[in-house]
């Protein structure tokens, strides 16, 4: 009997091949795959030139997922490949020249961005599922509507900050810098102190943020705030003051709107891009300023004694002593957390990378 060659048509997704073999009654299928890229199929059945034996081989562009899944019906033989890396790919096989019997298979045919279509719908539908799975959760809204008062209360009230700081650096220029505590400590309390429910909120798993980066985040954050700039008065006419709440407001007046938006399920890309990009500059900014106002503030611990530890003997053991040991951990803290908002950056941007590759 006379091997043969039959029509294979052929399309693709960022995921899988589908081949159709024309092949009508197909019996005695062999499709077997080697080294995770070379079909070889082998079958007898009713092709372009009557019943026959048929065989091709195809070496694919990329690699290929091992299990093959197929269907033979009265027509054709249906195959469908898992690719190993879910990417689109610029042809189906390593050669450039198109063997002479593949074709595309104008039935499946999706060219790239239809195929990123097809697959948003399908993540949007699998998220919906999801959700509504959630939603039976009887507590959502209220959890959600208390989130979304959280974030409209914090953005209000950094933005009160960001505003007057900015208004009085335009009018006032430098002059500025020197009395940025007296003029918005009261508000920067008031947020920092509220902060704290971001430390309970994923213990209450209210929200998926990891409890560690939001403690290092608030504990830093307070503790310059309280101990360095609160308790010290030497300090709070420092210009230092003005670069760590400038530094710090930044970042929240686009942060808090975007959990805003992610309470009501709403997103603009504009500002996803400003919380998750902003950060990067701001975040080594913002720890060299606190860094800054610790380092000033160490003299005036060491002359006032202030938060001293009396030690045996007679000795006293000065509060800048626990501050230099914070410096070094200021750092770790800033290594912790960039780590952590590098990820959720990587995290949000999979699907985009997805595409460009
Ligand atoms: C043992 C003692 C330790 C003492 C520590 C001493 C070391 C101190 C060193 C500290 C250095 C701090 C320096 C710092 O103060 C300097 C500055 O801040 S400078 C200014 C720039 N700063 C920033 O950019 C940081 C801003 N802060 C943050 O981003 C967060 O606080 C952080 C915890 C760091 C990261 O945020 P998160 O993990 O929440 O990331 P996501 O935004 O991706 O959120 C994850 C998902 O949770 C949802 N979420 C989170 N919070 C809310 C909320 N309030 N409402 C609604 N939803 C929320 C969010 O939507 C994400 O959901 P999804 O995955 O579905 O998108």
């Amino acid at each position: 009997m006379q091997i043969l060659t039959p029509h294979v048509y052929w399309a693709q997704r960022h995921g899988e091949i589908y081949l159709r073999v024309e092949l009508s009654d197909a019996k005695n299928l062999d499709i077997n795959l080697q080294n995770n890229n070379i079909l070889q199929f082998r079958a007898l059945g009713h092709g372009a030139k009557g019943e026959n034996e048929y065989e091709f081989s195809l070496e694919f562009l990329e690699l290929v997922k091992p299990d093959i899944n197929h269907k033979s019906t009265q027509r054709q033989v249906d195959i469908k490949i898992k690719k190993q890396e879910e990417r689109w790919w610029d042809r189906l096989t390593l050669q450039e020249k198109k063997p002479r019997f593949l074709a595309p298979d104008f039935d499946r045919w999706l060219d790239e961005s239809d195929a990123e279509m097809e697959l948003q719908a399908r993540e949007k539908i699998k998220k919906i599922s999801v959700e509504s799975r959630v939603r039976k959760d009887p507590y959502l809204g209220l959890k959600k509507g208390y989130l979304f008062m959280y974030n409209l209360v914090q953005f209000l009230g950094f933005s009160w900050i960001f505003v007057n700081m900015t208004v009085r650096l335009f009018i006032l220029g430098q002059d500025s810098f020197y009395d940025t505590f007296h003029t918005a400590a009261d508000m920067m309390y008031f947020c920092q102190m509220m902060a704290l429910l971001e430390v309970i909120n994923p213990l209450l798993g209210l929200v998926k943020t990891g409890f560690f980066p939001a403690m290092i985040q608030v504990a830093g954050r307070n503790s310059i705030l309280f101990v360095i700039f609160g308790s010290l008065e030497q300090m709070q006419n420092k210009p230092i003051v003005f670069f760590v709440f400038y530094l710090w407001s930044t970042i929240e007046i686009f942060r808090y709107p975007f959990y805003m938006l992610a309470c009501i399920g709403t997103e603009w890309k504009l500002l996803t891009w400003l919380r998750y990009n902003l950060w990067i500059p701001l975040y080594p900014l913002g720890v060299i300023a606190e860094a800054v106002a610790v380092i000033q503030s160490l003299p005036i611990f060491d002359e006032t004694q202030l938060f001293s530890f009396p030690l045996p003997a007679g000795y006293t053991l000065s509060f800048s002593y626990i501050l230099q040991l914070y410096l070094v951990l200021m750092f770790l803290g800033l290594f912790i957390n960039f780590r952590h908002l590098y990820t959720q950056r990587k995290r949000r941007y999979r699907s985009r990378k997805r595409k460009v590759h």
